[in-house]
């Protein structure tokens, strides 16, 4: 049986519909100070004392009566003798018959009975008095409030031992599928890691519930309504995930309308459309959809709405900056998309471009920095609003590199990360479409796999860049050749037959020049962004062979058969050298972590990596 999927309303008006449906009832607990971080007060909470609890002395000194040092001058020094004064440090209580404090800086002492003073004490200087911090009765902390570190030391310096916070909501998180096993399982044939469970379950306790994760169940209707039946009687929210969309085996949507209503099944929103809404005996349960992009933004989108208007609390707008596309944003209309982007500060400007979807839906998540959210394609060079998913400190110091792929790149970022307190952020594509997002200012350094002559580079770039204030900082060396899986390939074509007709070749978006050139190769040939995506691909049995690396073979288990050597440089912009992110690449490049790293995959030679190779002035002598 296939669900069918009816119009879509927008996430904020299912929101809405789902806030509408449902009664959200929390309980008040009563729980110690020191253990109610994050937790959010039930009730307004007032002070059973006054801080500090009597007068105090502010400064370490004597305490004096104002009266008795009238008359103190720097000509006529004044004498306290006995109990005129009395020696006092800081918070102590300032005896009864004294009402002020004389700095001990400002006190010549005598003897032990036998002060002098140069000037006379004004009445109340440098004493607290009782409540001056907190007075008794005063409100300390309002309803509705979450409790940060300096909350709890005004709740105990105010008497307050134990606090009345709202229950948190208990969310149960049912992990659905057959072919879903706990991560830390080995996989067999067809079965997957259900790892989405515990993303939800880290958000959940950051946006202050209570997650609770069940058995994964079935693709069973039955098991499921059980499970959802039990979880709604003894939780606030249920989430299930996955089995929401059109499938034969997606029974959420099905099972949710036989055990209660379904409010909404679809939003008008990309990735994350397959949502169910729904109320069961009162208590909301949400399905999610399975793929992870999908599954985290859907939950931010319903789950923390709840949480949120459990607490009473409105939503913290997450940070938006404006960004410069430099590449144009298409999207199919009719819906919201979220667009998945890294960002830069490239030449004093923030600019942004979508991550490729091809790099891995949940890599592509984690390594990009925010996104855009549209309902419309736009142009490339527009300004728009991007939401942050990294700290906008962190974007201002983040590096983008755009170019040739190598895994030993990563290496080298994190090395440079380890080094700089920077971040890397790279984008593979080819040599050509590197050098041009370079020179159109849209990275910082662009990267480049070359294995011609030096002349010949050096006008490729000229060609895109005809100023002079460019730079290759030499990378490293590697060493290519035709990747292929071990032993037998499919149809017994051998890898240096590579152009067999039977064969299914991969080519790495990176190699220009590598697209087909016939429609009838197209299909023989399949595209991907990086060595060792196309690596597993071959190891997957996608494809038969590729050009690739010895590192990425091995990565991979495949077999290497070597060609030829290739190096791998860095363009950058003298400035860029100079002023920015040139010594620590360098530093990175040369560093044993790095040297170690290639020894131990293979096929790399690092001789005189981050030596200054060519520059747009000419040749650089002494450095070859
Ligand atoms: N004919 C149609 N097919 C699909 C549609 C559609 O509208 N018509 N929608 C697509 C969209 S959009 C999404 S999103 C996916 C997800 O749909 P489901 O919610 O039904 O997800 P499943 O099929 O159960 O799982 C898909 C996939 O997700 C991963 N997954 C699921 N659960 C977990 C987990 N707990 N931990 C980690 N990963 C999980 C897993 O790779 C599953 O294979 O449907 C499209 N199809
Ligand atoms: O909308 Mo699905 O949620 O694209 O991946």
């Amino acid at each position: 049986m296939h669900n069918q999927i009816r119009e879509e309303p927008l996430i904020e008006e299912a929101v809405h519909i789902l806030l509408q449906a449902v009664t959200l009832q929390p309980d008040v607990e009563n729980v110690r100070v020191k253990e109610a971080l994050g937790r959010v007060t039930a009730e307004p909470i007032f002070a059973k004392r006054s801080m500090p609890p009597f007068p105090a002395a502010a400064m370490d000194g004597i305490a004096v009566n104002a009266r008795d040092t009238y008359g103190a001058t720097e000509e006529s020094p004044l004498r306290l003798h006995g109990d005129q004064f009395v020696f006092i440090n800081t918070g102590d209580p300032v005896p009864r018959r004294t009402n002020a404090v004389v700095m001990i800086e400002k006190v010549h002492v005598v003897d032990s009975h036998t002060v002098e003073i140069t000037e006379p004490a004004v009445p109340w200087k440098h004493v607290r008095h009782t409540g001056e911090d907190i007075a008794k009765g005063e409100m300390l902390i309002s309803a509705c409030q979450s409790l940060r570190p300096a909350d709890l030391g005004v709740l105990l310096a105010g008497g307050i031992q134990k606090v009345p916070v709202w229950h948190k909501p208990r969310v149960a998180v049912i992990p659905t599928g057959s072919e879903m096993v706990p991560p830390e399982q080995e996989l067999a044939g067809g079965e997957l890691p259900e790892f989405n469970s515990a993303v939800f379950e880290a958000y959940l306790k950051e946006w202050g519930a209570e997650p609770n994760v069940e058995q994964i169940v079935p693709d069973e209707p039955a098991s499921l309504a059980k499970a959802v039946r039990q979880a709604a009687q003894t939780h606030d929210i249920v989430i299930i995930n996955a089995g929401s969309s059109a499938g034969s085996k997606d029974f959420t949507p099905r099972v949710l309308k036989e055990l209660g209503t379904v409010l909404v099944h679809g939003v008008a929103a990309r990735p994350g459309k397959p949502v169910v809404l729904a109320v069961v005996d009162g208590t909301p349960v949400l399905g999610l959809p399975g793929y992870p992009v999908s599954a985290y933004l859907s939950l931010e989108w319903f789950a923390l709405p709840l949480i949120r208007a459990w607490y009473n609390q409105p939503i913290a707008e997450r940070e938006t900056i404006h960004v410069q596309l430099t590449h144009p944003v298409q999207v199919k209309s009719g819906a919201e998309h979220f667009v998945r982007m890294r960002a830069g500060k490239v030449g004093g400007q923030m600019k942004a471009a979508p991550v490729s979807k091809g790099a891995g839906a949940t890599l592509s998540l984690i390594r990009s920095d925010g996104w855009l959210r549209t309902s419309s394609g736009i142009r490339a060079g527009e300004q728009v609003p991007f939401v942050l998913s990294r700290s906008q400190n962190e974007l201002q110091h983040q590096w983008l590199l755009t170019g040739n792929d190598d895994p030993l790149l990563d290496v080298w970022g994190s090395l440079l990360k380890q080094r700089s307190g920077r971040r890397l952020s790279r984008e593979s594509t080819s040599r050509s479409e590197g050098i041009r997002a370079w020179a159109r200012g849209e990275c910082h350094v662009a990267c480049i796999l070359w294995s011609g002559e030096d002349e010949e580079l050096s006008s490729l770039v000229a060609q895109e860049k005809p100023v002079q204030d460019w730079l290759l900082l030499k990378g490293f060396q590697r060493q290519q050749g035709w990747m292929k899986a071990g032993g037998y390939s499919r149809n017994g074509a051998g890898v240096r037959d590579a152009h067999h007709k039977d064969q299914t070749w991969v080519y790495v978006a990176d190699v220009d020049g590598n697209e087909p050139k016939q429609a009838s190769e197209s299909d023989r040939r399949l595209k991907l962004p990086s060595l060792l995506k196309a690596a597993a691909a071959i190891a997957g049995g996608t494809a038969d062979v590729g050009i690739g690396t010895q590192a990425a073979a091995k990565l991979a288990g495949l077999d290497f058969v070597p060609l030829y050597p290739a190096r791998l440089d860095l363009l950058m912009t003298v400035s860029f050298y100079e002023k920015e992110g040139g010594r620590a690449m360098v530093e990175a490049f040369q560093s044993p972590g790095l040297n170690k790293r290639a020894m131990e995959w293979g096929g790399y030679n690092l001789n005189d990596v981050g030596s200054i190779l060519l520059s747009g002035r000419g040749w650089e002598p002494g450095n070859r």
